[in-house]
C-alpha cells in the first residue's frame, strides 16, 4: 500500500483538521489538542498531552478520552496518507498501563489494509517518549464515505464554514465540493 501521490510527505507537520474538533481543534479549550506529523511509509506520529481536564480517576486519563485520542490518530492516516474521507466504523482499545495527568502519550498510527470501502488501521500509544511503555493500542475500522456523508447528517452551515477554511490553505486539498 502507497501513500497517495498527493499525500504529504514523511515529516509534514499536520495541520488541525477543523478547528472544533474535539481530537486536534485550536478552538476547544478543553479538547486534547493532538498534534501530528507525517512518518514513513503509512504512518502518522501524534502526541496527546493529558491535562486536569482529561481525568477520570483523580490524577489519571479517562479512557474515552484516550480512545478520543486514538480515532484522531487512526483517523488522521485515513485522512491524510489516504486522502479520502471516511468514518470510525469500529474502534478498539486496549488499555495496558494508567495514564497520568502531565504526561505526553506519543501514539504511532499506521494504515494496515484496505478492502473495498473498508480500511483498517492499528496504534500503540507510549508513555512520555516514542520508546517508552506501552499505555494503550487500538485498531480502528473506518468506512469511506462520500460527502453526502457529512451534508445528510452534519451541520450544512458549520460545513460551510469548515470548506472555506481548507480551501484558504496552501496545500492541495481534497475536492470537498464535488
Ligand atoms: C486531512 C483530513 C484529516 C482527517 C482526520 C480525521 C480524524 C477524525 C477521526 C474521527 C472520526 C470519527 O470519529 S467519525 C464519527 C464516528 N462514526 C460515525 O459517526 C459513523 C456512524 N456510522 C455510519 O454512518 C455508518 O454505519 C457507516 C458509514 C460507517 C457505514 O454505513 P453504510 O455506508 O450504510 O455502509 P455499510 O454497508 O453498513 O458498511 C460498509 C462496509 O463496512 C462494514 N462495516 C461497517 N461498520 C462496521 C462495523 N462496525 N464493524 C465491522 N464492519 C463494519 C460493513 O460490513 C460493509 O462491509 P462489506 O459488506 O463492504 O464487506
Amino acid at each position: 500500500m502507497e501513500p497517495h501521490p498527493d499525500a504529504p510527505g514523511p515529516g509534514s507537520k499536520l495541520p488541525q483538521h477543523y478547528e472544533q474538533c474535539f481530537g486536534c481543534g485550536d478552538e476547544v479549550d478543553a479538547g486534547l489538542h493532538i498534534r501530528s506529523a507525517v512518518g514513513d511509509g503509512m504512518v502518522v506520529h501524534s502526541t496527546f498531552t493529558v491535562t486536569e481536564a482529561h481525568q477520570g480517576a483523580p490524577g489519571l486519563a479517562h479512557g474515552g478520552l484516550l480512545a478520543c485520542a486514538f480515532d484522531e490518530a487512526l483517523g488522521s492516516t485515513v485522512g491524510n496518507l489516504l486522502r479520502r474521507p471516511a468514518v470510525t466504523g469500529k474502534l478498539e482499545t486496549d488499555f495496558r498501563r494508567p495514564v497520568p495527568v502531565g504526561s505526553t502519550l506519543h501514539i504511532a498510527a499506521k494504515l494496515d489494509g484496505v478492502a473495498g470501502r473498508k480500511i483498517y488501521a492499528s496504534a500503540e500509544g507510549r508513555l512520555d517518549a516514542d520508546d517508552g511503555p506501552v499505555a494503550v493500542r487500538a485498531r480502528g475500522l473506518f468506512v469511506s464515505v462520500d460527502f453526502t456523508h457529512f451534508t445528510t447528517h452534519g451541520d450544512v452551515n458549520a460545513l460551510e464554514k469548515f470548506r472555506a477554511a481548507r480551501k484558504a490553505r496552501p496545500e492541495k486539498d481534497w475536492d470537498i465540493n464535488p
